[in-house]
Order: C-alpha cells, then sequence, then structure tokens
C-alpha cells in the first residue's frame, strides 16, 4: 500500500452519519510491525510512562496505559510514516467535515494485562479542542478470547465493541463519543491520536 494511497469518501459519509469509522490496513504491515516494535522496545527500555489520569487525578476516569508521546525524541522511520499518513487523514477530514484541523498529537499506548481505561470523553473539562479522535492498533494475532476491545457506547443503542487488531485505525468524534478500554489478558498496544484545532496548548494527558 503507497502512503498516498487515496481515502474513501465512505469514512467522511460515516463520521457524519455515525460519529465513528474504521480504516482497515491504515499502514502496510512491515510498518505496523515496526511500530509495535518499537512501543515494545520502550516498554522494555522503561521508556513508557504512567499515564496522566492515572497518575493525577482520584476523580473522572482511571487508566491503567503506559505512553509515550511521538516525537519526544525525534521520529523514527515507521513514526514518521505513521504522521505522514495521519496528517494526510487530517487534511482530507478537514475538507469533507469543514473543519479546521490544524495539528495532531500522537502517543504509543502500553495496556498491560488486566489495565483498562474506564468510560470517558477525550476531551477533559472544557477543552474541546480535540475534534477527531483515531487509535491505531499494533497486535499482531489478537484473538478475541484475549479481551482488549475498545467499547464505543450510543445514546439509546447497543456499545460497540471493535477489537485492537494490528491494521486497524479507528476514529470517532472526540466531544460526541464516550468510550472505553477493556482489560485483556495479553499486552495490548497501540498509538491514540487526536486532530486538534491548533490554537490551544496540548493536553498531554
Ligand atoms: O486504546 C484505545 O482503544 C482507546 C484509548 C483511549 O481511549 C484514549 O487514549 O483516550
Ligand atoms: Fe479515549
Amino acid at each position: 500500500m503507497q502512503l498516498s494511497a487515496p481515502f474513501d469518501d465512505a469514512v467522511i459519509d460515516s463520521l457524519i452519519a455515525s460519529r465513528w469509522c474504521t480504516i482497515e490496513g491504515f499502514l502496510d504491515p512491515a510498518t505496523t510491525r515496526s511500530l509495535a516494535a518499537s512501543c515494545r522496545g520502550f516498554a522494555d527500555a522503561d521508556g513508557l510512562q504512567l499515564a496522566g489520569v492515572a497518575r493525577e487525578s482520584r476523580h473522572g476516569p482511571s487508566r491503567g496505559d503506559h505512553t509515550r508521546w511521538l516525537g519526544d525524541t525525534g521520529l523514527s522511520t515507521g513514526e514518521h510514516a505513521y504522521l505522514l499518513r495521519l496528517n494526510a487523514l487530517r487534511r482530507f477530514l478537514s475538507r469533507g467535515l469543514m473543519v479546521r484541523m490544524a495539528d495532531v498529537e500522537a502517543h504509543y499506548a502500553l495496556y498491560e494485562p488486566g489495565a483498562g481505561y474506564s468510560r470517558h470523553l477525550d476531551c477533559p473539562g472544557d477543552d474541546f479542542s480535540r475534534i477527531v479522535s483515531t487509535v491505531f492498533y499494533l497486535n499482531e494475532n489478537w484473538l478475541d478470547a484475549d479481551g482488549g476491545a475498545l467499547r464505543l457506547y450510543f445514546d439509546g443503542e447497543a456499545p460497540r465493541d471493535i477489537m485492537p487488531v494490528a491494521g486497524t485505525l479507528v476514529l470517532f468524534l472526540s466531544r460526541y463519543i464516550e468510550h472505553e478500554v477493556m482489560t485483556a489478558t495479553v499486552p495490548r498496544m497501540s498509538i491514540a491520536s487526536w486532530m486538534r484545532h491548533g490554537s490551544t496548548p496540548k493536553l498531554r494527558n
């Protein structure tokens, strides 16, 4: 797959109609594998930190993932490819949704077995600078029995579970979709990203 492969207009239609969608094969398998190896490497070298909400808050959502922001210490080839593709998607969505998203922020996340992230919105307090949330999954050979779904909640409808399978990118409108990371029985790796209005400082949580 080319990094410059076009995105399907159905992505825009789904985001408008349902406020979420998935893109399969967002990156090629080799790049996806290299990102998984980097995430594992950071974990092994103590290069991930317990995420902000877990460290700082006794109220609000509880969260057990360990994270590392992309770009804090330069970019690997795989990270560069990921951010190129994500920024192409940001420009595509900005046009399609007619919302100016100027910026992305992205972090690796590793959930060890038993860790989750309770039901929450990605817009803490009154900060609505995050417009679109995306999560790119890095887990090859994931089984339903491993758990670890991302559960999306909707008013008056059954929740939807997305399995964190390598190559899948899930997208949703940050302001509207409450969601939860269910615990897994094996380590669960991803890159969570947000497309934002560019005018406010990054949230870093
Ligand atoms: O990993 C996921 O599926 C979702 C992560 C999430 O909700 C977050 O980082 O805010
Ligand atoms: Fe979230």
